[in-house]
């Protein structure tokens, strides 16, 4: 069963041109003349129920307008969608009672009131019964270490701590579906590992379908097998984190220093079978990329063990994923080494 299912959709906004000059001013006064930005262009894609998807891409490449209009808060110009059973901006207060959202940017606790009041004024917006309500939030105050925090008012908090807060606020009615907007952002390591493995449970323990943006890979490495990438509004890429890898990942690095001069020539000639490529600054220091299909130790049996090589140091890196993303940013889907892919059951548009 999907949680989440859109057909082509598209969110189209009209920004108004302005024209230069005094003469050009007073020109828009009277006529005014508008753009067309394809903030979100054709997209498809469904989230079976359980999953938890990360949806990435640069600035302004079109998530939090997804987002909106996942959440019922914007009306798409075009184009299909269901989560959770509702057509969200048609049947928004239904709607609601079955999703949750942190918009980690914007606090939707009140400022200046307790946080266990905060709690109970959502209490009754999303209808929760008492007994349910005392019930899941002992669990979350337990799970999320709030205790002496909800006396506090939400102003007097930690960025850290407004963010465990956020997340029980989003969480207190139970959804099924969880939509998180850079739910880490500006919070130091500790914090991230946290608020990371309460999501992890909670997917666990409750099957809660997540959308996940954000602009730290960690948080994707950490919780998605499946990642959509965003660019300029279109879909570039639909699929697991190991196929994005090993498709636009340029592989293994291994960093050999010498004791003894070893020439290029040398290394070369060593690995001459293998489709490996070696650069070196000075004869003491070589390094050799091995593709992502090839095995690091193929390439080190045919380097270490020669009595004339003397090996003082060896490392190995592999491309990380915010390095392969940040490529992939960078080229655009245009140049892109492969073509868009869309892994099994779900559809992508690029
Ligand atoms: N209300 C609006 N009116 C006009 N243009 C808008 C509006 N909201 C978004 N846009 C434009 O739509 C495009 C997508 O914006 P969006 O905020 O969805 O991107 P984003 O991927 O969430 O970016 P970020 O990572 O910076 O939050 C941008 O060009 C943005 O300027």
């Amino acid at each position: 069963m999907n949680a989440i299912e859109v057909e082509h959709l598209n969110k189209t906004f009209k920004v108004q041109k302005n024209r230069g000059g005094l003469k050009g001013a007073l020109q828009d006064l009277f006529s005014r003349q508008y753009n067309e930005v394809a903030a979100v262009n054709d997209i498809s894609f469904s989230i079976p129920a359980g999953e938890i998807c990360g949806y990435i891409g640069e600035n302004g490449a079109g998530k939090s307008t997804t987002i909106k209009m996942l959440t019922g808060i914007l009306v798409p110009t075009s184009g299909k969608l269901n989560v959770g059973g509702y057509v969200p901006h048609e049947e928004r207060e239904k709607f609601v009672r079955n999703i949750g959202v942190v918009f980690g940017q914007r606090s939707q606790l009140w400022w200046d009131i307790g946080v266990i009041e905060s709690f109970g004024l959502l209490r009754k917006v999303y209808g929760v019964g008492e007994n349910d309500y005392k019930k899941r939030l002992d669990e979350l105050v337990q799970r999320l270490d709030l205790g002496e925090l909800l006396s506090r008012p939400v102003r007097k908090l930690s960025l850290g701590q407004r963010m465990r807060c956020e997340l029980v606020a989003a969480l207190l009615h139970n959804p099924s579906i969880v939509f998180l907007d850079e739910p880490t952002i500006g919070l130091d390591i500790i914090v991230k590992t946290e608020i990371r493995e309460f999501l992890k449970d909670m997917n666990r323990q409750h099957g809660t379908t997540i959308l996940l943006t954000t602009h730290d890979l960690q948080d994707i490495e950490a919780l998605c097998s499946r990642v959509i990438m965003l660019d300029e509004g279109r879909i570039i890429y639909d699929g697991g984190l190991d196929t994005l890898k090993s498709r636009w990942g340029q592989g293994t690095r291994v960093t050999f220093q010498f004791g003894a001069p070893c020439p290029l020539p040398r290394l070369r000639g060593l690995t001459s079978e293998l489709d490996v490529s070696w650069t070196a600054d000075n004869d003491l220091h070589a390094e050799v990329l091995v593709p992502g299909e090839m095995s690091v130790s193929d390439v080190l049996a045919r380097v270490v063990g020669h009595a004339d090589i003397a090996i003082t140091d060896i490392k190995i890196t592999e491309t990380t994923t915010d390095e392969i993303v940040r490529q992939i940013y960078r080229t655009g889907s245009a140049t892109a080494p492969a073509a868009p892919v869309a892994e099994g059951g779900h559809n992508s548009h690029a």
